[in-house]
């Protein structure tokens, strides 16, 4: 194969057009979002039933239930968790908490734990309380002291900081609340607990630093929220609730998402938007349209509300404080000057209801764009399927599929109109559906790659692309969406073949070459920068393949070239994260050369322009 690179450019790679696709599936409670304790304020559960106290059990005979406080320690959250000393208890009594699959305890940290208390009666009781970090079987690695007065009825926040002894290599760890003998024959109601580790770029209420060193490690350029199907809810009342996420975490009653599990919404819209700009990234942000998991589109005479709550979102997140009430929230939070915000998504995936679409996308983008004339809307039907008023100029495709696919469509939008439309391809990988694969392989991520050339062809109208799902918790029982682009556990975070694709792609202008076969193995794409030009062979065949490249113009003779390659069915699991990494070496280039593709490879040739 033989591909002539032309020297002037055809079009801009944007800037957004490499980022991530974010929505809590096992993936912001108790993975990206550092909160370390589950189920930390018994929101959303039934008391008395055994599963409110989920993730917690009682310590050496504590009696344990939750209950709804008759005076709770905020309107959303009426739960509390009722512990009652038996009298004539010895040793350290009261429950603990196993975290999420799990707790990382580590010598070099500060634990900061907190939590709520009030004696429902009057009690002579003063004495202590002991937090604690501590193995399954009972050995402390850190505890600390917090005074108790039984005198103390009505709700008080208490603190305590943890420094860990040691560094277990097991995160079978639990997180408990002790007393002694003298507290024998005590009730004690406790509200919303917290443990936090320390977080990404010491952000209050923050990220958990592994994981989110992971993430910027991509360099990510958006960051697509709060879904996907967990906007959604699977009715109307269970949508995520832009306001409910904001404010003090007392104040936030959490929701049953659309995963199968209670969301803290710990992790919610200021927390998404200071992340944002930690991780240098602009929010795509989706507003909720009409239309809930159970099927149900709102009529249109009944979408006023959410157009509302969709312009308050948007004010909460652009507004002026003295022009909305809800950017005067944001301003009274602490953050006076509005954060950054271009691209706004109405629904997902509304393909699966399109007729209703047609008006709640009239309705949606019609006022939203009268109200800012600034911002980008996304539609999410199939473009132009059903037409729409206004017409989108942006229309966000996704795309689950086989190997094979992604390889043999790197096409894909080489043939749309141009015609003033922008396509985000917010959701796209490759699902391995008949064998089930719980990671990436090396064939799916080398035909991701040979898709992805396509978005660097099409760039001038692909504006945006990310993998999804960006995160994943690998304990038992933690996932239910498989492959994923990077997985983690308590105290790990596993890169898989996926993310090194990704990683792999940056450049800031396209320049033009011979085009490859479209229903071929090998795919290319050259971009450059002002300083290098990175040429990207993808080798989707068995078998290697020679590509012989014709510069424009004569460059450095030495070069380097990162590749990924493998065997095509070889992942990076927790038992071998690092079966498959790229590896960076020399070549020798001139203006024109010979490269010879590894079988199932991506390579990234880099040549100094300077
Ligand atoms: N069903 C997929 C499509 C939806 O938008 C996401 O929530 C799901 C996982 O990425």
């Amino acid at each position: 194969t033989t591909v002539v690179v032309n020297s002037t450019a055809s079009h801009a790679i944007p800037s957004t057009l490499y980022g991530q696709m974010f929505e809590d599936i096992n993936s912001g409670d108790g993975g990206l979002y550092a909160e370390l304790l589950q189920n930390r304020a018994f929101q959303q559960v039934t008391p008395g039933d055994a599963t409110a106290l989920y993730a917690w059990a009682a310590v050496n005979g504590g009696n344990i239930t939750v209950i709804a406080d008759s005076d709770p320690v905020s309107s959303a959250l009426p739960n509390a968790l009722q512990l009652t000393i038996p009298s004539g208890a010895s040793g350290s009594v009261g429950f603990g908490n196993e975290g999420y699959y799990g707790i990382n305890v580590n010598s070099s940290w500060t634990y900061n734990a907190s939590f709520y208390y009030r004696f429902p009666e009057v009690s002579d009781f003063s004495g202590d309380a002991t937090v604690a970090l501590q193995s399954a079987s009972g050995e402390i690695y850190a505890s600390a002291q917090i005074p108790v007065s039984g005198s103390q009825t009505t709700w008080t926040q208490v603190y305590a900081q943890l420094t860990p002894s040691t560094s277990p290599s097991s995160t079978a760890n639990n997180f408990t609340v002790t007393f002694d003998s003298s507290a024998a024959g005590n009730t004690i109601n406790f509200a919303m607990f917290l443990l936090f580790p320390p977080t990404f770029k010491d952000r209050a209420n923050g990220m958990r630093i592994d994981v989110a060193e992971v993430l910027y490690s991509m360099k990510p350029s958006f960051f697509r929220l709060p879904g996907g199907n967990n906007l959604e809810g699977q009715s109307a009342a269970t949508r995520w609730i832009w306001n409910n996420t904001v404010g003090d975490l007392v104040d936030r009653p959490g929701r049953v998402g659309d995963w199968s599990y209670i969301n803290t919404d710990g992790l919610g819209l200021l927390e998404y938007l200071y992340w944002c700009e930690d991780m240098e990234m602009e929010p795509f942000m989706a507003v909720w349209a009409g239309y809930s998991l159970d099927g149900t589109s709102l009529p249109e005479d009944e979408l006023a509300p959410y157009i509302q709550a969709a312009i308050d979102q948007i004010n909460f997140v652009t507004g002026d404080p003295s022009g909305s009430s809800a950017a005067a929230l944001r301003a009274s939070l602490g953050r006076e000057e509005p954060f950054s915000l271009t691209y706004v998504e109405i629904g997902n995936e509304d393909f699966v209801a399109s007729e209703s679409y047609i008006y709640r996308w009239r309705d949606f983008a019609g006022n939203l764009t009268a109200a800012f004339p600034q911002l980008k809307f996304i539609a999410t039907t199939d473009p132009f399927n059903p037409i729409l008023d206004p017409t989108p100029q942006q229309y966000d495709n996704h795309v689950y599929s086989s190997p094979d696919w992604f390889a043999e469509n790197s096409f894909y939008y080489d043939d749309f109109e141009r015609n003033c439309t922008y396509y985000f391809q917010g959701e796209y990988a490759v699902t391995y559906a008949d064998e089930n694969l719980m990671y990436p392989t090396i064939q799916g991520s080398i035909g991701e790659a040979a898709y992805m050339t396509g978005f660097e062809r099409n760039a001038d109208i692909v504006f945006a692309a990310s993998y999804a799902p960006l995160l994943m918790n690998v304990a038992d029982g933690a996932y239910q969406w498989i492959p994923n682009l990077v997985e983690f556990d308590a105290a790990n975070v596993y890169k898989s073949t996926s993310f090194y694709v990704q990683h792999l792609n940056r450049g800031t202008e396209y320049l033009p070459s011979t085009l490859p076969d479209p229903s071929g193995t090998v795919f290319w794409s050259v971009t450059s920068d002002s300083s290098t030009l990175a040429i990207k062979v993808v080798n989707y065949a068995n078998t290697t393949e020679d590509v012989t490249f014709q510069l424009p113009f004569a460059v450095a003779s030495s070069a380097t070239v990162t590749v990924l390659t493998g065997d095509s069915t070889a992942s990076n699991t927790p038992t071998d994260p690092n079966l498959v990494t790229p590896t960076t070496s020399a070549i020798t280039i001139g203006q024109a050369f010979n490269y010879t593709a590894p079988a199932y490879s991506l390579s990234v040739i880099n040549v100094s322009l300077s």
